[in-house]
């Protein structure tokens, strides 16, 4: 029988730093990296680019079905395509993850985009980023985080974001507001919602540092002997 390649799941809320810490797992273990939310915000763009209702899941799903979207590797990062164009920067407008966590609530959508995320669990394994990874695409994962800050020091990291970025003028409590409003839909929708899975690690990082998730994180993940 092929071996399957081993799965870290690292699930948690918007802004609680899922992304980065993914990020510098994958390059600490080799293993490949699963951005699914990037997955629901292509779906979301290519929606809003085509006047497709996100309120429509049947609409919203014909676009699912037929999304044309690559992910390359570039020495800035993951350079991501929606049917040719690089997307990379215009999937990150707040507009559009606000659509992504619209469009996510549709059962039908999420079970066309997942074959598409499965496809990313190969050798020598996979670091998946999202709300769901632990739970409901990867539930077999050999090592499941959730990560979690409260939404006051999530918005004070992404408003601090947004300005090293080069942004001029953010607003905090736009910010603030916008996160417990995609808390509160992504945790309580039907289908596959913000929940950690049973056998995953809560990890508060409202108090920690990067380096100190990381170092914990990585202890865990030396426990359970995924690595080759
Ligand atoms: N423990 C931490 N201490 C301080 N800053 C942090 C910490 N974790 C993450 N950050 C910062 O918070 C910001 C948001 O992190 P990141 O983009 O990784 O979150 P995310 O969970 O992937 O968000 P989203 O789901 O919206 O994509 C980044 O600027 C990151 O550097
Ligand atoms: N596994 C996932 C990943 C993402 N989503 C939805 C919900 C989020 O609000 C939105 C954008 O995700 P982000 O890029 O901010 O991580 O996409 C989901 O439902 N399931």
């Amino acid at each position: 029988m092929a071996e399957v390649a081993p799965v870290i799941t690292i699930d948690g809320p918007s802004g609680s730093g899922k992304g980065t810490i993914s990020r510098l797992i994958a390059e600490q273990t080799g293993f490949h990296l699963l951005d699914s939310g990037a997955i629901y915000r292509l779906c979301a763009l290519a929606c809003l680019r085509g006047n497709t209702d996100i309120e429509d899941a049947d609409a919203v799903n014909r676009v699912a079905q037929t999304l044309d979207i690559r992910f390359d590797v570039g020495t800035a990062g993951v350079i991501v395509f929606l049917a040719q164009d690089d997307v990379t920067g215009d999937i990150r407008q707040e507009n559009v993850g606000m659509a992504a966590s619209t469009i996510a609530a549709f059962p039908s959508v999420r079970a066309s985009l997942l074959d598409c995320q499965r496809s990313f669990q190969q050798p020598p394994g996979l670091v998946a980023d999202g709300r769901d990874m632990g739970t409901v695409v990867f539930p077999s994962a050999g090592c499941k985080v959730f990560l979690t800050a409260s939404a006051e020091i999530r918005a004070d990291r992404r408003v601090k974001q947004l300005q090293d970025a080069g942004q001029a003028s953010v607003d905090r409590g736009q910010i603030l507001a916008d996160i417990i409003a995609r808390d509160e839909r992504d945790t309580n929708r039907a289908t596959s919602p913000l929940v950690p899975a049973a056998d995953a690690l809560v990890l508060d990082s409202t108090a920690l540092t990067i380096d100190e998730v990381l170092a914990e994180i990585m202890a865990l993940i030396k426990s359970r002997a995924l690595l080759g």
